[in-house]
């Protein structure tokens, strides 16, 4: 048996809570460590690590005797926690514009590093934060939770399976209403720094990280994107309940060219109603087959089952085209993408399992997310190649 001793930075924050303490971590520690190859078992030992006293004490105590019947450790003093040689893994979720200086001096340390994305809002930091890893010599990963979605899973499978025969086009849905905070009775759903570039908000940083490696893992790597962006909401409410202005993009209209030719059309916004099957789908259509997946299911027409339609606005439509479409079946038990991720993460650490996920892919998305940055400010396709991190 092995110990492995996790200091979780931004434990505090939504995804440090949720996905990242309660739903990975504790659910490992509950369910007994994760095997190894050899049948060893890593256990594990996490330190949470912030600025609030009182938030962490309740994660901690409260909320860690809740799940798993036990206390975990917890500190306010985040130099002392990182420079512990019984550190392992220095784990890090606050606010993106923490994360280089969290991950330096972990570096500094000698820490296996384990992070959110983005890892940076530029790419020259991106790239010198994944240069310092490797320099260094420490493993490193950083979060890409969306390649264990189970509707993205059951998309994988339908390529392998050769479903699609020749892929034509892809197309991204995502996003939902987000309330500015100024509706009677509707607080705003999700953190006010979202919606302020300075302080690391917007949708393509955001967001572009997540299609950078969706795309790359499940039809090849993007070569260009044309993106257009906008604030559609230009005022909202914060957290302490004052009006802010909004200086992030909420929503990005995007082409992402691959280089194997294939078009994908993601489009992404804090401002739209959702009247779709979730608040994010992904549309293949092939020469065989077409596929709509979802966070979870995933829906398929075959080339024999495509309806044939007929234009004509004078009558009520006769078809009904969500008949046509055939829900999968669950091909397993899907398990929290984020604890899958981390269950990879641990084995890499303990037992040199393969970890492709690193920061210079990281590096990758932060590209991506800039490329649509510069593409919607001088309004042309940008070569990610022109960005230097692929
Ligand atoms: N993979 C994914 O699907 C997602 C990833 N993310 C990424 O996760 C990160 C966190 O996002 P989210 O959880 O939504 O954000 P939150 O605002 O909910 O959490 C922010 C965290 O950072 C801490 N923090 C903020 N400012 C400071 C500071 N000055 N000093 C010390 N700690 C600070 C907060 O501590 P305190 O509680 O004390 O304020 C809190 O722990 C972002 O980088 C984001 O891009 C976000 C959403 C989804
Ligand atoms: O991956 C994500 C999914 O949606 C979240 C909000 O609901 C985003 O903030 C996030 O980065």
């Amino acid at each position: 048996m092995k110990t492995l001793t996790i200091a979780m930075h931004g434990v505090t924050g939504r995804m440090g809570t949720n996905q990242h303490f309660i739903r990975s971590i504790l659910a490992i520690m509950r369910q007994g460590g994760v095997t190894m190859a050899d049948g060893q078992t890593i256990q594990i030992k996490p330190i949470l690590l912030g600025r609030s006293e009182a938030k962490l004490r309740h994660l901690a105590e409260t909320v860690a005797t809740q799940e798993i019947g036990a206390a975990v450790a917890w500190s306010t003093d985040v130099d002392a926690v990182l420079s512990d040689p019984g550190v392992d893994i220095v784990f890090d979720a606050s606010s993106t514009q923490l994360r280089a200086s969290i991950i330096r001096r972990a570096i500094e340390h000698g820490k296996a590093i384990y992070c959110e994305k983005p890892i940076a809002v530029d790419v020259a930091e991106a790239l010198r934060l994944a240069d310092e890893c490797e320099s260094a010599g420490v493993k490193n990963g950083v979060v890409q939770d969306k390649l264990w979605l189970p509707g993205v899973r059951k998309l994988r499978m339908l390529r392998d399976q050769g479903f699609f025969g020749d892929i034509l086009s892809v197309r991204g849905e995502f996003g939902y209403w987000v309330f500015s905070g100024d509706e009677p009775n509707q607080a705003t759903q999700r953190p006010s720094w979202n919606y302020r570039r300075e302080d690391g908000g917007g949708m393509m940083i955001d967001m572009f990280c997540h299609w950078q490696y969706l795309i790359g893992d499940l039809f090849g790597p993007v070569d260009r994107v044309l993106a257009h962006a906008t604030i559609d909401v230009p005022q909202r409410i914060d957290e302490a309940g004052k009006p802010y202005a909004c200086t992030a993009d909420d929503s990005a209209y995007a082409m992402f060219v691959l280089e194997n030719g294939l078009t994908c059309q993601f489009n992404s916004s804090w401002a739209t109603r959702v009247r779709r099957d979730d608040l994010l789908t992904v549309q293949v259509d092939g020469t065989k087959g077409s596929a709509v997946a979802g966070l979870r299911d995933c829906w398929t027409q075959s080339l024999a089952a495509t309806p044939r339609p007929i234009w004509n606005p004078d009558i009520p439509q006769p078809i009904n085209f969500y008949d046509g479409w055939q829900a999968l079946p669950d091909a397993t038990q899907y398990d929290n993408a984020f604890k899958i991720q981390w269950e990879l993460f641990l084995k890499h650490v303990a037992d040199g399992g393969d970890f492709p996920w690193s920061l210079r892919s990281g590096a990758a998305g932060v590209a991506l997310a800039c490329a649509g940055e510069q593409s919607s400010r001088e309004q042309r396709w940008v070569s990610v190649g022109e960005l230097g991190a692929q």
